[in-house]
């Protein structure tokens, strides 16, 4: 129905502002929309497959006809329709046309130009060999080209392999045939992942195998450079190597640098210290000590006096961080022939997968290691390389051969993963890097479901179309761990957690991600709120305390002058003396202005707070505003599209504790629960595959980042390539189904298509 009854009011969907969707949807989830005909509870709705409109609860057969004809149909012709890509779509508009933002942006599918056509995959029946004919007996398929990976076990090999063609099949079984077939010691071989959940699974899937004896399993050492080298490391020294002594976060590192950067005068508004952490941790990958280092800007010549420091720092204070474990290890078997030789004897066998996101150091501690046995086997797709700015080198792989001569090289490009209009898309998407190996990916299937391209209004929106679409996929059968939802950052996926957590459907979230109510500059917001309702709220004093540039211990004289002057600690604030007149009369200010936010809404009390309050230049000061990749400021614009959906500062900050719970709870189950939907940034998802993908964000300034935009407009194209790869590491990620959303507004704001999607936007 396009008609129903709010607040007495009869509603019309086609008059109603697309910005107010949102609100109206969530009316009706309270229960505050009824049908004009029956007066029964009904909701807006809101998905990907149908248009939006109201409808019942329970369904009802006759169902309602609408008692008014709707303006927009009134006022133009009657429109045909005609189905289209599984779409209804009216005879008469061109599907290619932009349409008005305030308009319903119908989803499309991309064009897929030539149909699918099936090539015949030679499939290897029988074998020479006697464990592949028991693997091939026990449904574990290879290829002629998986196979000649699998058995080729002497000296240097490279596995070119494209997305979902197998690599993870190909080391496995190469493992189990190894041992089982040619009788190779487990504890000769090493097995390199780039996650250690990787190597669980490796080692899972092998225990599945024919005739696996439990214990080579064991023995058998499988997990990331860090965790094999860092055991190296702490076998020999103990004592230096304690983990108490990690910077196991990046604050802790950033604090370090922002120390040094006082004495060099680095404004932290302006000087990208986040960056700065990346570009020593290049450094460092790339095996550059602090007095190598040939600055090319003005702005590495700092760093590399901040990276001096904060070497000079770390060894001051007996400390280490992640890249020191793999330069330990380089240099201790480096400078220690004999050592050298006895890991040379222990390990025969290396194999590496993800090796187009191996650094230098990781690249000449395997060469140390492999130099005497030449038993390599390394297996990459540049394409999928997403982590150069932190010093990975796809080069290593292109350029393989050089630095093994002999090497035997096999391509896989076979994609067993995904549907023919997937694979189309992907491979239609990364055409456009220049700085890859050429090639292109054929699928195996089709589905004849092109991926959907869809147009919410905004992030809320989006959030709540992929759940309708979600909860409509599982009333047809398929189960939440057939999900992924992908954002470029985790601030992207604020949305989508709240609309899930609201839901009941079961789903997991990395245990690493900051909740965003948590946020630094986030919660020194909301404290202002907090103590509009609660003058007394100790919490909120101390978390304002940073934006009104007051130290914490003045919190003892608010106390004590509370209890004397009997009055409310936020009233006290007026009373401190900081010995600034300026600022004095500045807290002064303050009471009134909070006690005003009470009866507005969050939105205007959040825009208020920030220009009435300073809390503006606050973050300009304190906000990471230089930085490039996390921005208090866009902290800020995302506070204020959560807190839109709310009329009171109470129903929002009662939703904040909700979901900052939530947040706990569902990672705790995330540990347990095998059966849920994944939401995770791409980065996060590789090596991952799911039946249905949601791309969220799919706008220029979230894929690709701002922050590869302006490098590229500096003239470096090459973190845009980066961000072209991650997409593709999404899109090649689903198997059956694939949704990109494209939003119209971010963050407040009107923003454009992802210039990536260029190649499938067109039709
Ligand atoms: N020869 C084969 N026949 C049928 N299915 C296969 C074959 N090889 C691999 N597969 C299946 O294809 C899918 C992709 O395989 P796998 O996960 O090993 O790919 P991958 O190369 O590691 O992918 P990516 O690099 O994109 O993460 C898996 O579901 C796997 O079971």
């Amino acid at each position: 129905m396009k008609t129903a009854i709010h607040d007495k009011k009869l509603l019309n969907i086609n008059q109603l502002d697309r910005e107010d969707y949102q609100r109206i949807y969530d009316e009706g989830k309270r229960g505050n929309l009824c049908c004009p005909v029956c007066r029964e509870s009904v909701r807006l709705y809101i998905g990907i497959r149908e248009e939006p409109h109201f409808n019942h609860l329970l369904k009802k057969n006759p169902p309602c006809q609408d008692q008014v004809i709707p303006t927009t149909e009134e006022a133009s012709p009657k429109i045909e329709y005609v189905e289209r890509n599984g779409f209804k779509i009216p005879k008469s508009r061109s599907i290619v046309a932009e349409q008005q933002t305030s308009e319903f942006n119908r989803p499309r599918r991309v064009k897929i130009p030539s149909p699918f056509g099936k090539k015949t995959i030679h499939v290897s029946t029988t074998h020479s060999s006697g464990y592949m004919d028991l693997l091939m007996k026990n449904g574990v398929k290879l290829d002629s080209n998986q196979l000649s990976a699998v058995s080729h076990i002497d000296g240097a090999l490279l596995v070119v392999a494209g997305a979902g063609s197998g690599k993870t099949r190909v080391l496995t079984t190469r493992t189990a045939y190894m041992l089982n077939e040619r009788n190779i010691d487990p504890r000769s071989i090493m097995l390199v992942t780039f996650t250690a959940k990787a190597a669980a699974e490796m080692k899972a899937r092998l225990s599945q195998y024919p005739s696996m004896n439990k214990s080579h399993i064991t023995q058998l050492l499988a997990g990331t450079f860090h965790s094999i080298f860092y055991r190296i490391l702490s076998f020999h020294d103990r004592e230096k190597w304690s983990s108490e002594k990690l910077l196991k976060k990046d604050w802790q590192k950033e604090q370090i640098l922002k120390d040094s950067g006082k004495q060099l005068d680095l404004d932290e508004k302006e000087f990208a210290y986040d960056l700065a952490i990346q570009q020593i941790g290049f450094w460092k990958n790339s095996l550059i000590s602090p007095h190598e280092v040939k600055p090319e800007s003005a702005w590495e010549e700092k760093v590399a006096i901040l990276y001096k420091n904060y070497e000079d720092v770390k060894s001051e204070r007996q400390l280490f961080d992640f890249d020191d474990m793999l330069l330990g290890c380089y240099y201790l078997l480096k400078e220690n022939p004999t050592i050298l030789e006895i890991y040379q004897k222990r390990f025969e066998y290396f194999l590496i997968d993800e090796f187009q996101d191996i650094n230098k150091v990781q690249y000449e501690l395997i060469k140390l290691l492999s130099s005497k046995s030449k038993n390599i086997c390394a297996v990459g797709d540049d394409d999928q390389s997403i982590y150069s700015f932190r010093g990975s080198d796809p080069n290593y792989l292109l350029h393989f051969e050089k630095d093994f001569p002999n090497s035997k090289l096999v391509i896989l490009n076979e994609n067993y993963r995904s549907s023919y209009e997937i694979v189309e898309t992907a491979n239609r998407v990364i055409k456009k890097n220049r700085d890859r190996r050429p090639k292109e990916m054929n699928a195996q299937f089709s589905t004849e479901l092109a991926p959907t391209l869809f147009f919410p209004i905004d992030e809320e929106e989006e959030a709540t179309m992929i759940v309708q679409d979600i909860r409509e996929k599982i009333e047809e059968g398929f189960e939440p761990k057939d999900f992924a939802i992908l954002f470029r950052t985790n601030t992207g996926s604020r949305a989508a957690f709240e609309r899930l957590a609201n839901s009941s459907l079961p789903f997991r979230i990395d245990l690493d991600m900051e909740p965003f109510y948590e946020r630094f500059i986030v919660k020194g917001m909301l404290s202002f709120l907090q103590l509009s309702l609660d003058e007394d709220n100790q919490q909120a004093i101390k978390q304002i305390l940073p934006s009104m540039f007051i130290k914490q211990n003045v919190m003892q004289d608010l106390k004590a002058t509370s209890i004397l002057e009997d009055c409310s600690l936020m009233e006290c604030l007026s009373k401190v003396k900081t010995g600034f007149a300026f600022q004095e009369r500045k807290l002064k200010k303050v009471v009134p202005v909070i006690r005003s936010l009470s009866g507005l809404s969050p939105l205007t009390a959040i825009e208020i707070v920030e220009k009435e309050l300073g809390f503006g230049d606050f973050i300009k000061k304190r906000g990471n505003e230089g930085n490039k990749l996390d921005k208090g400021s866009d902290d800020i614009k995302d506070l204020k599209v959560a807190a839109k959906a709310f009329n009171t500062i109470s129903d929002f900050l009662d939703h904040v504790d909700h979901m900052t719970a939530m947040n706990k709870e569902i990672k705790n189950l995330s540990k347990h629960q095998e059966n849920v939907i994944t939401l995770s940034t791409i980065h996060r998802a590789k090596g991952l595959e799911y039946k249905v993908v949601y791309i969220i964000g799919g706008v220029d300034g979230s894929i690709p980042h701002d922050y590869a935009l302006d490098s590229f407009r500096n003239g470096d194209e090459a973190p845009l390539e980066e961000e072209r790869r991650l997409l593709y590491v999404a899109i090649t990620r689903a198997m059956q189904h694939l949704y990109i959303s494209i939003p119209e507004k971010r963050r407040g704001r009107k923003v454009y298509p992802s210039r990536l999607l260029a190649p499938i936007r067109k039709l």
